[in-house]
């Protein structure tokens, strides 16, 4: 209840300070000290390379600020994140995928391995790269009627293992191998089902106070024994991509620029912009 009412004020009278950048806002309620981080590239969060050194240095800022915890959401109506930017994957050259798969493994490494608790109010649809977001946090409220998921097979693709680790962390692996392997969108109640996402929201604000009320819960723990004992869980996982992330980004161009996974591109571009004209 004290959560909400801090959430409450947030919106009028606390004074908070903000941050941007061309496609992030950052909000921190200098009350409760949690930043929310906004996702603003219109109109579906595709994350291109722009995008994802914005959102880096907002993470980077974020943490740098001392705040009591990162909310990540999205300041679009029913997209989350569409994942990565197809349009600047499609006829890229090699150095411009290099250069995405770098930032991309920026992001997930700045928001997976933050000391700070994260939390996502996924205010919609979540598919792939928006997944890896969502699932980097350590805690997840959702609209209903969204999906979120690693869809990568089903475009004739693979997920390294460092893109499956926040599957990893959350689901039984029975249960991530099966998602992974069939390339599975969840709508927002298999998520909950299957324990992809913790709660089913009914709006933004619900999901925001909800990713406040589970930051809350380490009011009273020592931030630093906090911050160490989550990194111990998730050390593992990043050491191991530590050591692939060169090779990690060679392999990506490789795959990426073959001619057969471009005209897979293609296709899919043609087909959702063709979906989105009806
Ligand atoms: C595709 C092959 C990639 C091969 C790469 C090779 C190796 C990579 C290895 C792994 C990489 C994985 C990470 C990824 O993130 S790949 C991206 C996968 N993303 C998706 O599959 C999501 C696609 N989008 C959707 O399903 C829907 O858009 C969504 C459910 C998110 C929202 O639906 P809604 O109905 O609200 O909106 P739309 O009308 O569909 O879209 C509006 C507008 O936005 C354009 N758009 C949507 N998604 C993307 C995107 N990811 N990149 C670029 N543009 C996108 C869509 O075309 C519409 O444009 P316009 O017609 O209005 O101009």
């Amino acid at each position: 209840m004290m959560h909400l009412n801090l959430l409450r004020l947030g919106a009028c009278r606390v004074p908070s300070r903000l941050m941007s950048t061309k496609s992030t806002s950052v909000e921190i309620n200098d009350k409760t000290g949690v930043a929310i981080l906004s996702m603003c590239r219109p109109p579906v969060n595709s994350q291109n390379v722009q995008f994802l050194r914005d959102l880096k240095s907002s993470i980077y800022e974020i943490e740098n600020n001392k705040s009591r915890g990162l909310i990540l959401t999205s300041a679009n109506s029913n997209v989350f994140s569409a994942g990565l930017d197809i349009l600047e994957m499609y006829n890229a050259d090699k150095e411009q995928l290099g250069t995405l798969w770098t930032e991309l493994q920026n992001v997930w490494i700045a928001l997976y391995g933050s000391g700070l608790p994260t939390a996502a109010a996924i205010n919609g649809h979540a598919p792939a790269g928006g997944c890896l977001l969502a699932t980097a946090c350590e805690y997840r409220a959702m609209l209903p009627n969204c999906v979120i998921g690693l869809n990568e097979t089903q475009l004739g693709i693979i997920a390294p293992k460092w893109l499956m680790s926040g599957y990893q962390n959350i689901l039984p692996q029975r249960l991530a191998e099966r998602a992974l392997t069939q390339g599975r969108l969840f709508t927002t109640e298999e998520a909950l089902k299957a324990g992809l996402i913790d709660e089913i929201v009914n709006s933004k604000e619900e999901a925001l106070e909800k990713c406040l009320n589970f930051i809350g819960t380490f009011a009273k723990v020592n931030p630093l024994a906090r911050s160490l004992t989550k990194l111990q869980f998730r050390a593992a996982n990043i050491k191991e991509f530590e050591k692939i992330r060169q090779k990690d980004v060679e392999d990506f161009v490789s795959l990426a620029s073959r001619p057969e996974v471009q005209k897979v591109m293609g296709d899919y571009l043609e087909n959702l912009k063709k979906k989105s004209k009806k």
